[in-house]
């Protein structure tokens, strides 16, 4: 390969293809006879003209015939066997590269996955690698395929005149430098073309999700054409990619078109020398269109491999995110959280500013505060959806990040206003694939009061939810979600505005079975029903604790509780 391009990116490419060599067996057994086979063509013709035409043998003709047609007739036979598998490796390289990035991101931490939209994931997912898969599935076999061709090829012209070969040889690097002048445009172009792909599905995909507030807000012209610029952007830049491709391409049939005229005319020359007979140039000449197939192959092959680096450079972004960091403590009861010192920021815009606050195991305690004070961020940190940047969030005395990541979250439950309920059944969406009895499953839909509106779904716990649970009310998909939490049994239950959407008489139910239950419960609310039923109530005033005690102490206190209360809780 070095022959053709020294570009790093392309060998990383070629050495990241070499790990699906495996499902290539077939190819690299069956594409070396096509080839043979290929090249027998030519040879049973001259037969047929030599041995048959001009010596009038045509006693020979039939079998010659169904000779020739058995050959043709094995050459598509193979030539289905090699393409059919180079087909079906680019599906399984895009299977197991797909499944792969999932899983990658889904190790990844939320804070890396947060800087990437949803519409770029997709794009890589769907677009990029199928695109990589296709130019790997075939990059190795026809690369070595057709240097074996160029090889036996070059053989069979030195062997009519070597004379005229170096004439046919000096034309190759005007091959690979058509390409190489114009790289850079290439894989700018191509890596553009990519963005943009992304631009348009992330903003294809807003649009979508945001149907309904368009339709209320009657926006539908204001976002088509929004949509539509974004569509415009992708589209000056794909024409600019296929304007260098195709440049590049018709660069390389040029080399091609005036190839003959050289051959023939330093031939011609030959000829009138005595160097060579008028037969010799006429056979070479007739040959030398061979060699140029594996070199056009070749050449496209090496636009293709440049235009694939800018992909592989996406899909490696992906392979190469950080993981989140698992400790190796076995996480057990709860017997105390404490946040000590605990800072942290968003893009540098501090958020929590030294919170120091201690729960104890099964005490109920509510968190206040006004609208972006950081009760969320400071819940977040429980389950380690983020690390603090200063201070420590510890449970039973050891920091968070020395348990183990996955042992933790099993225990330390966050339910939020809007938990995303999957495209599944009530029952598949509360029990996840997991070993629940059917008693605990009812236990579960009891606590969180599913069993109160299930009568009214036409399939009870088999109804379908919809996409992200679209069938169900807001306070039924969040009656769902706690259910699924409760099942589970964890140590630590948040609630973060989990009942929002819930009837108050629902509500104050569920707090009562929750309250029977043997686990520390954190509630974030602006009900002042709910704040009330917590042992303790902590304020929180820009990224700090301000104020904590009973509902009646704070009351009394008369300070920022009271005035939450007063101005936001009554209202
Ligand atoms: N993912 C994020 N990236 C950047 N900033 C964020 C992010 N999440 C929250 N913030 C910012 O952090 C601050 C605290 O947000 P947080 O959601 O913790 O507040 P909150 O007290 O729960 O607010 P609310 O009661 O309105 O839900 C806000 O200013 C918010 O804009």
């Amino acid at each position: 390969m070095r022959i053709l391009t020294r570009d790093p990116e392309v060998h990383e490419l070629l050495n990241y293809a070499k790990r699906y060599t495996k499902y290539q067996k077939l190819i690299f057994v069956f594409a070396p006879i096509l080839l043979f086979v290929g090249i027998l063509s030519p040879f049973l013709i001259r037969y047929l003209f030599d041995n048959i035409i001009a010596k009038a043998d045509f006693s020979k003709l039939p079998v010659f015939v169904l000779l020739f047609i058995g050959i043709k007739g094995l050459e598509r036979l193979l030539s289905v066997v090699v393409n059919y598998n180079i087909f079906k490796c680019g599906n399984q390289i895009t299977h197991d590269e797909q499944v792969s990035f999932l899983k990658k991101v889904l190790r990844s931490p939320v804070e890396s996955l947060a800087k990437k939209s949803t519409g770029d994931m997709i794009s890589r997912a769907t677009s990029d690698i199928p695109q990589l898969s296709r130019t790997i599935s075939s990059v190795i076999p026809i690369i070595v395929l057709n240097i074996i061709e160029l090889i036996l090829f070059g053989g069979v012209l030195i062997y009519f005149s070597w004379q005229l070969a170096l004439v046919v040889f000096a034309t190759i690097p005007f091959y690979n430098f058509s390409v190489n002048i114009f790289n850079k445009k290439l894989k700018k172009f191509s890596t553009l073309e990519r963005e943009k792909n992304s631009q348009v599905i992330e903003s294809f995909r807003e649009k979508i999700d945001g149907t309904a507030t368009i339709k209320n807000l009657v926006k539908n012209e204001y976002f088509a054409e929004k949509f539509d610029e974004k569509v415009k952007e992708w589209l000056k830049v794909s024409n600019k990619y296929q304007l260098v491709t195709q440049t590049i391409e018709d660069f390389v049939t040029f080399i091609r078109g005036i190839s003959p005229v050289l051959v023939l005319s330093f031939g011609g020359f030959l000829v009138m020398k005595g160097t060579i007979t008028l037969g010799t140039l006429i056979g070479f000449y007739d040959f030398m269109n061979w060699i140029y197939e594996p070199i056009r192959v070749l050449s496209h092959f090496l636009i293709s491999l440049k235009s694939a680096t800018p992909v592989f450079r996406r899909i490696r972004e992906i392979h190469e995110m950080d993981e989140e960091k698992s400790g190796e403590k076995i996480f057990e009861g709860v017997n105390k959280i404490e946040y000590k010192e605990v800072c942290f920021s968003y893009d540098n815009e501090p958020v929590l500013n030294g919170i120091n606050l201690k729960i104890n195991s099964n005490e109920r305690v509510a968190i206040v505060g006004t609208s972006g004070a950081g009760k969320s961020t400071l819940i977040t940190l429980l389950p380690r959806y983020f690390d603090p940047e200063k201070g420590n969030v510890m449970i039973n005395g050891e920091d968070l990040r020395r348990y183990v990541l996955n042992k933790l979250r099993k225990k330390v439950i966050v339910v939020h206003q809007n938990d995303f309920l999957f495209n599944m059944s009530i029952r598949e969406n509360i029990v996840l694939d997991d070993n629940f009895s059917e008693e605990e499953f009812r236990e579960a839909i009891k606590i969180a009061c599913v069993d109160k509106f299930i009568d009214k779904l036409e399939n009870g716990y088999d109804t379908i939810v919809g996409e992200r649970g679209s069938k169900l009310s807001d306070g039924q998909r969040q009656r769902v979600a706690i259910a699924r939490a409760v099942i589970r049994n964890p140590k630590v239950l948040v609630l973060d505005e989990a009942t929002s959407g819930v009837d108050s008489q629902t509500e104050e139910e569920i707090f009562n079975n929750l309250k029977k239950l043997n686990m520390t419960i954190i509630i974030i609310s602006h009900r002042l029903s709910t704040i009330r039923k917590a042992d303790r109530v902590v304020v929180l005033d820009k990224g700090r604790v301000v104020e904590e005690g009973t509902h009646e102490e704070l009351v009394k206190k008369g300070l920022m509780y009271k005035k939450i209360l007063e101005s936001q809780l009554m209202a």
